[in-house]
């Protein structure tokens, strides 16, 4: 996973310009330098929200990075061994798949630059997507339900419990089992990949070359083998976020707040208001008890990406409205994630899963469950294609190219084209357009919610999904819809029309 890790400094630069990227620990001495704009720009920040900011900051810990204790079994560099998968990447998606391809018997070789540590983000995700693949023992918090504030007068309670995964847990029981089927683990950075017809030599930055039958790319937005041909001009989820011990907090701890897109605290700053009425942020928390919380303020798709500075000075701002003070930080995150953006070439001979391959959800951000679900797709269809007793057995391109073929059917390519789609909306909302639009997208029935959000829905019902948003949306809503959503609705079509199988 940490082949993927920006470290902060690297990202001081304009955010387009990067196109690897992953939520990250701040692990800077000083955090509040963190510039994500290559070039200043003119904005006025208020002198006392900037310095309650950097007093937040100050109340960072030196990152621990913590280590798991375990014995890996390591790659033997002396033989040279083809193995049936290496897989470059030791995230969720990258050790999902080595557990489910080593299960059949099939030598699978995971390079990573840091095996054992723990993986840095805070994810979270929906009870039941995690229920349906028997993974509840890794989530260490659930709650009931989830709450969104739409403004100050309106308060949506959703019934669909949420849980917090438990990073350590969901690698260590990735990592035994991996052990247990004897997969092989290789600590170092992947530089490149060389192919032959059969198999694919790949080269690491300490100079060992792993030969392999199929070579899987789980590196995240990295993209490290996992070629694109098109232009990429993704949008941009930023979010700042901290663990936190604090005096109390005004939220029911049974109830995550998904979205809470109130600005009154904004009302002392008229330019943190202003910029935050045209490129709105929400604050995304989950409290943990009435003195623990994760507090994340999030920018749910901009482009170009919303800088750091301006999102921390406004969830400071929010804290001190919300009367939140906080005594203690124990961890923070830095999170840059592009949203939407072209797939990869479909198909060539690298194989990807995870960001890497285009698998972020281009309406929300979220990708964990997504990849996750999607890593049984990816293994078993390495399994049937490798192996030489079936008629179905297959070698170099031809393999890769079936590979991708089940990752991305037509069916899952055009529910992508509509997520873009509605990102491509979301892109062109403001701060009171955006409240109307998620008033009505919560107000559907759950069938729709829960799937936009799950992934669950595909075209015909996504355009039921559309007509439905649109008939609870109301006259001014559906006006923006109709105005701002023609010319992403025509690329749609357009792109429709050009993918056929
Ligand atoms: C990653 C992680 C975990 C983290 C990071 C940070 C954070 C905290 C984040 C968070 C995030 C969130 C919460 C998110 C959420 C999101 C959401 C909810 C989203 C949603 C979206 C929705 C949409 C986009 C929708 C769309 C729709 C549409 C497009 C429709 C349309 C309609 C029309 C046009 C009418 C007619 C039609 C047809 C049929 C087409």
């Amino acid at each position: 996973m940490d082949t993927l890790l920006k470290t902060p400094n690297k990202l001081e630069f304009f955010i387009p310009q990067f196109h690897g990227f992953e939520r990250f620990s701040s692990n800077n001495p000083n955090p509040s330098r963190i510039r994500l704009g290559g070039k200043k720009r003119a904005i006025k920040i208020s002198s006392s929200v900037a310095s309650s900011s950097a007093a937040l900051l100050d109340l960072v810990p030196e990152t621990k990075k913590e280590n798991l204790d375990f014995e890996l079994p390591l790659y033997d560099t002396s033989m040279s061994r083809v193995v049936d998968l290496a897989i470059v990447g030791g995230g969720p998606a990258g050790l999902a798949v080595a557990q489910q391809v080593s299960e059949a018997g099939l030598s699978v070789c995971s390079i990573d630059p840091s095996p054992k540590l723990i993986w840095p983000n805070n994810y979270g995700v929906w009870v039941d997507e995690f229920e349906a693949m028997d993974l509840l023992d890794c989530l260490d918090t659930t709650w009931s339900g989830a709450v969104v504030y739409i403004d100050e007068g309106v308060k949506k309670d959703l019934s669909r419990p949420y849980g917090r995964v438990n990073r350590k847990q969901l690698k260590s029981k990735m990592l035994q089992k991996c052990i247990a089927n004897g997969v092989k683990f290789h600590q170092s950075k992947v530089t490149n990949v060389v192919h032959e017809e059969a198999n694919s030599t790949v080269v690491c930055s300490d100079g060992v070359k792993i030969q392999a039958s199929v070579v899987l790319d789980a590196t995240g937005f990295s993209r490290c083998l996992v070629q694109y041909d098109k232009p990429y001009n993704p949008g941009y989820q930023v979010a700042y976020g901290i663990i936190a011990e604090v005096d109390g907090h005004p939220f029911d701890v049974d109830k995550m707040v998904f979205m809470d897109w109130r600005d009154r605290h904004l009302d002392s700053y008229p330019d943190l208001k202003e910029r935050n009425s045209k490129i709105p942020t929400f604050l995304y928390a989950m409290p943990f008890s009435s003195n623990r919380i994760f507090l994340e303020e999030t920018s749910l798709v901009a482009r170009p990406g919303l800088r750091m500075e301006d999102i921390q000075e406004r969830m400071v701002a929010r804290l001190k409205h919300l009367g939140i003070n906080v005594k203690r930080i124990e961890e923070d995150e830095r999170c840059v994630i592009p949203m939407g953006g072209p797939l990869p070439v479909l198909p060539q001979r690298v194989v990807g899963i995870g960001g890497t391959a285009g698998m972020v959800h281009p309406s929300t951000g979220y990708m964990v469950a997504r990849t996750l679900a999607a890593a049984p797709i990816v293994a078993n269809a390495i399994v049937r294609y490798l192996d030489s007793t079936s008629s179905d057995s297959l070698r170099g391109d031809q393999l890769s190219a079936e590979v991708w073929r089940d990752l991305w059917p037509i069916e899952r390519r055009r529910q992508r084209e509509f997520f873009c789609f509605g990102m491509d909306i979301l892109l062109k909302l403001d701060l009171e357009a955006t409240r109307r639009f998620f008033d009505a997208f919560f107000d559907l029935q759950p069938h729709y919610w829960h799937g936009f959000l799950s992934s669950r829905l595909f075209l015909p019902d996504l355009i039921f999904f559309g007509l439905s948003l649109f008939s609870h949306a109301s006259n001014t809503s559906r006006l923006e819809i109709m105005t701002k959503g023609t010319v992403p609705l025509a690329k749609m079509i357009n792109n429709l029309v050009q993918d056929r199988d």
